[in-house]
C-alpha cells in the first residue's frame, strides 16, 4: 500500500495502545452493565492510582512492584466508594444524571490526584516498572512499561474472564448486572455486586494509567478526555456493552488501525473520523443496544405546570415576573457600561455557553436524550457564519446561514440515532464532536489554521470592543431564551415530552415521532449554532481550539447544575461553572470546592439550582395568592372536599352527545370497515399470531377473548401498525393499510388503546387531552417557537370541554402518573374520543378497575357506540362485561382463532373452554364445570365469570 508505512514497530505500538483502549473498554463495560451509564470518572480514577504510585515510588522511595499492587488496590477502593457514596443515591433517576455525577466526580478526583502528586511527576520522569528486560524492535526502544503492559494485561484480562465466568462472585456480578431483581430473588446482593464491578473497573483503570503514563511524553495527568473516552467506547459499543473478549479484540483492532492511519501523512488526521464511522456502523447494526440504554429512570416534569387560573387575577403575581425580567435585562445591559473589556469577554462566553446550554435543555431536558456533541454544531455555525458574512458583507445573512448549517448538521447526525435513542445518541454525537474538532473544522472551508471573524455593526457602528460586542451577545441570548421558552411551554414541548414519556401512546395519538424528533434535533442544533456564532465572532482569531470537544461535555454539566427543567437553568449553570472561575481565578482548592458543589447539586437537587429558585418563586406566589383569599392547594392540585369528586368519574354518567362528529359508516361502501386477512407474526421460535383473519362490520362491537399469551395483543399491535406482520393484510375502510405507520392509521380513524393505559405520566390530564388534539389540529413548529397562542387557546378550551363532559374537570391539573387506574382509563377514553375514531381497538379496558366501575364502563362503551357510531374491537378478560358489549365474539388460543360466533356460542365452545383450562379433560371434570350439552342443558357457564387463566399442571 503506498503511503502507509507499517512495520513491526508500529504493530507493537498499535497493540500497546490497543490494549490500553481495551482495558478502558472493559472498565466501561463493567460499569455500564451494572449501572447502565458511561462512567466519565473512569480515567480520573486511573490517574488517581497513578498519582498514588508516583507518591510511593518517587517521593517515598518504596519498591515499585509492591507500590504497583497497593496503588491499584487504593484506586479500586476509591472506585467502589464512588459507587456506594454517589451512584447508589442516584438509583431510580435517569441514567443521564449518573453520567453527569461522574463528570463532577472526575473533576474532584483529578484535583485529588494533583494534590497527592504535588511534584507533577509525569511523562518520562514517571516511575517505570523495574526488573523487566528492555529491547529494541527496528530501532524502536521497547521500555519496561511496554513489556509490562504486553505481558501483564493479557494475564489480567484472562484472569478477569475466568473470574466472571467461573468464580461464584463473578457469576453473581453478571447475574446482578443482567437483572438485579431476579438476582435479588436468588439471594444475590445485587447492590454489592455493582460495587464489586466498580471496584474491579477502578483497579483496571489504575493498572492502565500506571503503565501508560511513563510512555506519554511530558503529558500531564489527565482524566478521561473525550478522545480517549471515544476510543474506549468504540470497543465497548462493538462488544454491545457486554462481551469483554469482543471489547478487547475490537480495541486491539482499533489500536492497530490507528497506527496504520498515523503512518500515512494523508490519513493522519482521519483517525477520529474513522473511529466515528466504526461506532455509527456498530450502533446501527445493533438497535437493541440503543433500546437497552433507553432510560427507565423516573423522568421529571419538563416544565412546571402553568400557574393556576385564579392566580391571574392577583395583580402582584402578574406583574412580578414582568418586572423581574425587565430588571434582569436592565442590569445585564447596564453591566456593559461598568465592566472592563476582559469581564465583558467572560460575560459573552457565558452568553454563548448559555445558548448552547439551552439546546441541551431542550434536547436532554425535554426529550430525555443526551447529546455530547453540541459544541460541534457551535463550531460549524461559527465557521459558516464568518465565511458567509465575509463573502456577502452582511452579518445577518452570515448569522442566519450559520444557524441553518448547524440545524442541518444536527438533524443529519440525529437520523441514525433516531431509531436507537438512549446511549446511541450520546455515543454518536460524541464521535461527531471529535471528528468535527479534529478533522472537519480543520478543513480550509471551515476554520483551517484560523480565520478572523467580522464583528457585527450597529447602525454603522462596529461592535469592536468586548463591552460593545457583549450587548450583541446579550441580544442573541434574549432571543434564544425567548424562543426556547416558547417551545418548552407550547405545543411543541408538550408533544416532545409526550414522546419521551410514552412514544407508543404518542404515536397512537397521531404524533409523527420521527418528524418531531428531526425538528427537535434541528432546533437544538440551531440554538447551539447561535451560541457558537456568539462565541466565534467575539474572538479576534477563530481556530479549532475555540470549540473543543470537551466543551460539549462541560455544557451538559452546566445545564444539569443550572436545572434541566428550567428554561434559564443553563444561564445559572454557565455563570457558576464558566463565569465564576474565569472572573475570580480558581485555585486548586477552589476547583475542588466547585466540583464538590457540583456533585452535591446533582445528587441532592434533581431540578438543579434553577429548580430551587422556581420553588422559592412558587412559595412567594402562593403567599401572595393566600393574601387575596385564594387557596393555593385547591388551585394547584384541584383538591376537593370530602363530598366532592372522590368517586370514579365512571359513576357520574359522562355526557357524550355531540362531543365529536358521529363516525360515518364505511365510506367505501364495503360491508366490513376492518378486515384482518391471514395475518401471521412470529418472534424467534414463538408463533404469536398464526394466520388470523376476521372482519368487523361498521358499527359492530367485536369481542376478543383468549387465555394469556394467546396472541390477542400482538394481533392488535399488527392492526394498529405497531408490529409488522410476517404475512397477511390489514384493510381499513377498503384501503390496504398494512404498510402504513401507526400515526397514519390513527389519522384515518383506526385508533387503539393500551393494556396499561399508562399515557404520559408527567403530563397533566389537561395537557394529555391537548396532545390528543394533534389529530384535528397538529402543532406547528414555527407558531410554537414564536409563541403564537391562538391555537393553544382553542385546544385548551376544547380540552376543558371534553374534561367537563367526561366528568374529569377535577383531575385536570393532576399528573397522569398520580391517577388511579380507573380514572386513567377514563382519561384515555376521553383522549381516544378526541381523536374522532371510526374504529376503536380497546385492549382490556377493564383491567385494574373495580367491579362497580366495570359495569359503568360497559354502559359508557355502549353509549359511545350509540351516540358516536363508533365501531369497536374489544379484548377483555371480564367475560360478563364483554358478553354484554359484543355483537359477536372471537376466541384465540396459541395465535389462532379457535371459535367465532355470538357471545353465547363462543363461551360455551368446547375448544374455548379447553383452551382456558388446558387440554386436561379430567381437570375440567374435577372442577365441576360442564360444557354445553346438545340438549341445551348448559349447566354452570364455565366462563361466566371474570376469567382467571388456569394452568394445567
Ligand atoms: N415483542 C415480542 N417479542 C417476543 N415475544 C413476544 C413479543 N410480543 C409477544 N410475544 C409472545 O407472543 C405470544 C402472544 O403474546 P400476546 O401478548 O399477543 O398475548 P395476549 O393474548 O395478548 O396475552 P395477554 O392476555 O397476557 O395480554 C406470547 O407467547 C408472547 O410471549
Amino acid at each position: 500500500m503506498t503511503g502507509f508505512d507499517f512495520g513491526i514497530d508500529r504493530l507493537v505500538i498499535g497493540l500497546f495502545t490497543g490494549l490500553t483502549y481495551g482495558l478502558l473498554a472493559v472498565g466501561l463495560v463493567l460499569v455500564y452493565r451494572s449501572s447502565r451509564f458511561v462512567n466519565f470518572a473512569h480515567g480520573s480514577i486511573g490517574a488517581f492510582g497513578a498519582s498514588v504510585l508516583a507518591l510511593f515510588v518517587a517521593d517515598w522511595g518504596l519498591p515499585y512492584w509492591a507500590s504497583f499492587v497497593v496503588a491499584i488496590l487504593i484506586a479500586a477502593l476509591l472506585s467502589g466508594l464512588v459507587e456506594v457514596v454517589v451512584v447508589r443515591r442516584l438509583e431510580g433517576r435517569p441514567s443521564l444524571v449518573g453520567m453527569i455525577a461522574t463528570l463532577g466526580l472526575s473533576q474532584l478526583i483529578l484535583v485529588m490526584s494533583l494534590v497527592i502528586n504535588s511534584d507533577g511527576v509525569s511523562g518520562f520522569t514517571y516511575p517505570k516498572p523495574t526488573l523487566l528486560p528492555t529491547f529494541e524492535i527496528q530501532s524502536l526502544p521497547i521500555g519496561t512499561p511496554y513489556v509490562a503492559m504486553l505481558v501483564l494485561a493479557p494475564v489480567l484480562l484472562a484472569g478477569l474472564g475466568w473470574f466472571l465466568r467461573h468464580h461464584r462472585m463473578g457469576m453473581a456480578i453478571r447475574a446482578a448486572a443482567d437483572d438485579p431483581d431476579i438476582a435479588r430473588l436468588e439471594g444475590i446482593p445485587a447492590r454489592w455486586m455493582a460495587t464489586l464491578a466498580w471496584t474491579i473497573a477502578g483497579g483496571i483503570a489504575a493498572f492502565s494509567a500506571i503503565l501508560v503514563t511513563p510512555t506519554t511524553a511530558g503529558a500531564g495527568m489527565e482524566g478521561l478526555g473525550p478522545d480517549l473516552l471515544l476510543k474506549g467506547l468504540a470497543g465497548a459499543v462493538i462488544a454491545r456493552m457486554s462481551s469483554i473478549p469482543i471489547a478487547i479484540a475490537a480495541s486491539l483492532g482499533i489500536g492497530v488501525i490507528e497506527q496504520l492511519l498515523l503512518s500515512n501523512p494523508d490519513t493522519r488526521g482521519l483517525v477520529t473520523v474513522v473511529i466515528a464511522v466504526i461506532i455509527v456502523v456498530a450502533l446501527l447494526r445493533q438497535p437493541q443496544l440503543g433500546r437497552a440504554g433507553q432510560d427507565k429512570g423516573r423522568w421529571r416534569r419538563v416544565v412546571l405546570p402553568p400557574l393556576p387560573e385564579a392566580y391571574r387575577g392577583v395583580r402582584s403575581i402578574v406583574w412580578l415576573p414582568r418586572v423581574s425580567v425587565a430588571l434582569g435585562i436592565a442590569v445585564a445591559v447596564g453591566l456593559a457600561y461598568v465592566v472592563s473589556n476582559d469581564t465583558a469577554s467572560v460575560l459573552t462566553l457565558v452568553a454563548g455557553y448559555t445558548l448552547v446550554g439551552l439546546s441541551v435543555g431542550l434536547l436532554t431536558g425535554v426529550s430525555g436524550q443526551l447529546s455530547l456533541g453540541q459544541f460541534a454544531y457551535a463550531g460549524i455555525a461559527a465557521a459558516a457564519s464568518v465565511h458567509v458574512a465575509d463573502s456577502t458583507s452582511n452579518f445577518l445573512v452570515g448569522l442566519l446561514c450559520g444557524v441553518l448549517s448547524a440545524a442541518v448538521a444536527s438533524a443529519l447526525v440525529g437520523i441514525p440515532a433516531m431509531r436507537l435513542k438512549g446511549l446511541a445518541l450520546a455515543v454518536s454525537t460524541l464521535a461527531f464532536a471529535l471528528a468535527t474538532s479534529t478533522w472537519l473544522l480543520r478543513q480550509g472551508v471551515f476554520l483551517g489554521d484560523g480565520i478572523a471573524p467580522a464583528k457585527p455593526t450597529w447602525w454603522d457602528y462596529p461592535l469592536e470592543y468586548a463591552v460593545d460586542y457583549y450587548l450583541f451577545a446579550l441580544l442573541m441570548l434574549c432571543i434564544g431564551v425567548w424562543v426556547t421558552n416558547n417551545l418548552r411551554h407550547g405545543g411543541f414541548g408538550r408533544m416532545v415530552q409526550a414522546l419521551r414519556d410514552n412514544e407508543h401512546a404518542a404515536r397512537a395519538f397521531t404524533v409523527p415521532n420521527r418528524m418531531r424528533m428531526l425538528q427537535l434535533y434541528a432546533v437544538s442544533g440551531g440554538l447551539a449554532g447561535l451560541g457558537g456564532i456568539v462565541i466565534g465572532h467575539g474572538q479576534s482569531q477563530l481556530t479549532v481550539n475555540s470549540f473543543p470537544a470537551a466543551a460539549s461535555i462541560d455544557v451538559v454539566a452546566v445545564t444539569v447544575v443550572g436545572g434541566l427543567t428550567v428554561t434559564l437553568g443553563p444561564l445559572i449553570g454557565a455563570l457558576i461553572i464558566v463565569g465564576l472561575p474565569a472572573l475570580v481565578g480558581m485555585s486548586t482548592v477552589g476547583q475542588a470546592a466547585l466540583a464538590v458543589a457540583w456533585l452535591l447539586v446533582v445528587i441532592f437537587l434533581p431540578d438543579g439550582i434553577g429548580g430551587v429558585l422556581v420553588r422559592g418563586r412558587d412559595l412567594l406566589y402562593d403567599g401572595l395568592a393566600r393574601r387575596h383569599g385564594i387557596d393555593p392547594l385547591r388551585e394547584r392540585h384541584g383538591v376537593v372536599d370530602a363530598t366532592g369528586h372522590a368517586s370514579s368519574p365512571l359513576h357520574e354518567r359522562p355526557r357524550l352527545e355531540g362531543l365529536v362528529p358521529r363516525a360515518p359508516a364505511a365510506t367505501h361502501g364495503a360491508a366490513s370497515i376492518l378486515t384482518v386477512d391471514g395475518v401471521s407474526r412470529r418472534f424467534g421460535g414463538v408463533v404469536a399470531v398464526d394466520h388470523v383473519g376476521f372482519e368487523v362490520a361498521p358499527g359492530e362491537i367485536l369481542g376478543v377473548i383468549g387465555p394469556n399469551g394467546a396472541g390477542k395483543t400482538t394481533c392488535f399491535e399488527i392492526v394498529a401498525g405497531f408490529t409488522r406482520p410476517d404475512r397477511g393484510r390489514i384493510v381499513f375502510d377498503g384501503i390496504d393499510v398494512t404498510s402504513a405507520t401507526p400515526e397514519q392509521r390513527a389519522r384515518e380513524g383506526l385508533v387503539r388503546s393500551f393494556q396499561d393505559a399508562a399515557l404520559f405520566p408527567t403530563l397533566t390530564v389537561h395537557e394529555t387531552l391537548m396532545v390528543a388534539q394533534e389529530r384535528v389540529e397538529p402543532t406547528r413548529l414555527w407558531t410554537s417557537a414564536l409563541g403564537v397562542r391562538s391555537a393553544e387557546r382553542d385546544k385548551s378550551a376544547a380540552a376543558d370541554e371534553v374534561l367537563e363532559r367526561m366528568r374529569l374537570t377535577h383531575y385536570a391539573r393532576h399528573a397522569v402518573g398520580e391517577l388511579s387506574t380507573g380514572t386513567r382509563r377514563v382519561v384515555e377514553l376521553a383522549c381516544l374520543l378526541t381523536l374522532e375514531p371510526r374504529v376503536l381497538l380497546l385492549d382490556e379496558p377493564s383491567a385494574g378497575i373495580a367491579q362497580s366501575e366495570s359495569d359503568a364502563l360497559g354502559d359508557l362503551l355502549l353509549e359511545i357506540r350509540e351516540e358516536l357510531g363508533t365501531t369497536m374491537v374489544v379484548i377483555e378478560h371480564d367475560l360478563p362485561l364483554l358478553s354484554r358489549l359484543s355483537d359477536r365474539m372471537i376466541a384465540m388460543n396459541l395465535g389462532r382463532v379457535i371459535a367465532t360466533g355470538t357471545p353465547d356460542e363462543v363461551r360455551t365452545d368446547p375448544a374455548v373452554v379447553t383452551s382456558y383450562l388446558g387440554a386436561d379433560q379430567a381437570a375440567i371434570h374435577r372442577s365441576g364445570l360442564r360444557l354445553a350439552q346438545p340438549d341445551g342443558d348448559r349447566g354452570p357457564d364455565p366462563l361466566a365469570t371474570r376469567i382467571q387463566p388456569v394452568t394445567s399442571r
